[in-house]
């Protein structure tokens, strides 16, 4: 079975054709800017396609070259936001897409883009079988005094407002191959997953469920992230709106204005790094934050899983960036963690241990790999109809 996985963000769309039965990638692609003007010079022209659909001509062009005269079987979407409905992929019909975008206020940097990759896929191919898979559907485990806000309860009842929990597909799968590494059954790990990308989620993982996450009803809260705040006091909220914020601003604020490229000024973990090394005292404190809120989280979720066994890194920072994670593993020394300095330096696509022997738990990398599970989980449910 040919499977395209679409993975479609605010301004960028990555793609994968994967053949589920020899466990291949026949090509994958990266399309960004999408819709980005190239900075105001002029009146906005834009440099990368002008919106998703063309962004998918794109794609279908490319694909067209590697396969010949193979055709796809099937076409897998991650979709970040699945509500309260949504615990398991599903197969796309125009009902499913439009309970989907019902939920584009509560993800809006990710669904609004989901849902047009969706429709321009049901334009380009209309027989094409298309398969949801939602960042939401791992954390439907949470228990209640974890996914509950302490606020009026027709807030809940009214509104859905309650923590959802996202990068679902990608904690599963590294919660999987954790335990593999470390030779245990699924069902037995019990420990903190790190998802550290341009959005970042922290995972408390017990049985091999999802007990607690650090995202919440969006993917605003929680750890500090490229562009998004993650907690802060709701009242600062209030206090703008008294001042004339609206809606949109403090929006815009909080998901696209905040985080690192609130405090350093870039939303990418590279020129933070790089500049905090060259001195820079605004990237130093950026890097400071961003790591001590993440320790933070992980002595919780310590507490949360009755005493973590692992703690694993993943996703672009996690994975890569080796002076992310010595900062973070300096401020763990009360939970007795310790990194080995060498492996924690050493370059590597495989999963491994950058812990210290001495370290009371292990500390792992695990490379995710979002695109793989949406195409396995997108052959399976074709599969069952
Ligand atoms: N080699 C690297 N060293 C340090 N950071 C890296 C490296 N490669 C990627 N990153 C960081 O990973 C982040 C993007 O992660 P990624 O998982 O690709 O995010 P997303 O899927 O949300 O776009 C960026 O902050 C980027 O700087
Ligand atoms: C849910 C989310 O934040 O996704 P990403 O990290 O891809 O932005
Ligand atoms: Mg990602």
């Amino acid at each position: 079975m040919l499977v395209l996985v679409i993975n479609s963000g605010s301004s960028s769309l990555k793609y994968q054709v994967r053949d589920i039965a020899e466990g291949s990638v026949l090509t994958e692609g990266l399309i960004e800017r999408i819709g980005v003007s190239n900075g105001g010079q002029g009146d906005g022209e834009v440099v990368g396609p002008a919106d998703h659909a063309e962004a998918l001509e794109q794609v279908g062009a490319a694909i067209h070259e590697v396969l010949g005269d193979r055709q796809l079987d099937a076409v897998g979407h991650r979709v970040v936001h699945g509500g309260e409905r949504f615990g398991e992929p599903v197969l796309i019909d125009n009902e499913i897409t439009r309970a989907i975008e019902r939920l584009n206020p509560l993800a809006p940097l990710h669904n609004p883009a989901n849902v047009l990759g969706i429709r321009a896929i049901t334009k380009k191919w209309p027989d094409m079988p298309q398969v949801a898979v939602f960042d939401t559907a791992f954390h439907r485990s949470l228990p209640e005094h974890a996914w509950r806000y302490a606020v009026p309860d027709e807030l809940y009842t009214n509104h859905g407002i309650r923590r959802y929990g996202f990068h679902g597909t990608s904690h599963e799968y590294v919660t999987n191959r954790a335990a593999a590494l470390l030779d245990i059954p699924v069902e037995e790990f019990d420990g903190v997953i790190a998802h550290l990308g341009n959005g970042a989620s922290v995972t408390a993982i017990r049985g091999g469920k999802s007990v607690d996450t650090s995202m919440g009803f969006t993917p605003l809260e929680g750890l500090v992230m490229g562009t998004r705040s993650g907690d802060l006091d709701p009242s600062i909220l209030v206090f703008l709106a008294r001042t004339g914020w609206n809606a949109e601003d403090l929006d815009s604020m909080l998901n696209r204005e905040s985080g690192l490229k609130g405090l350093a000024g870039n939303n990418d973990m590279r020129s933070v790094v790089e500049a905090a090394e060259s001195g820079d005292s605004r990237a130093a404190t950026a890097l400071a934050v961003t790591s001590y809120r993440l320790a933070k989280y992980i002595g919780g979720y310590h507490v949360a899983v009755g005493g973590a066994k692992a703690l694993v890194f993943t996703a672009g920072i996690g994975e890569n960036s080796h002076q992310f994670r010595a900062l973070v593993g300096e401020k763990l020394g009360a939970l007795g963690i310790e990194l080995d300095a060498g492996l924690n330096s050493e370059r590597s696509k495989e999963p491994r241990v950058i812990s210290t022997n001495a370290s009371a738990i292990p500390v792992l990398v695990v490379p995710t790999d979002e695109e793989r599970a949406i195409a396995e989980a997108t052959a399976a449910a074709v599969a069952a109809g």
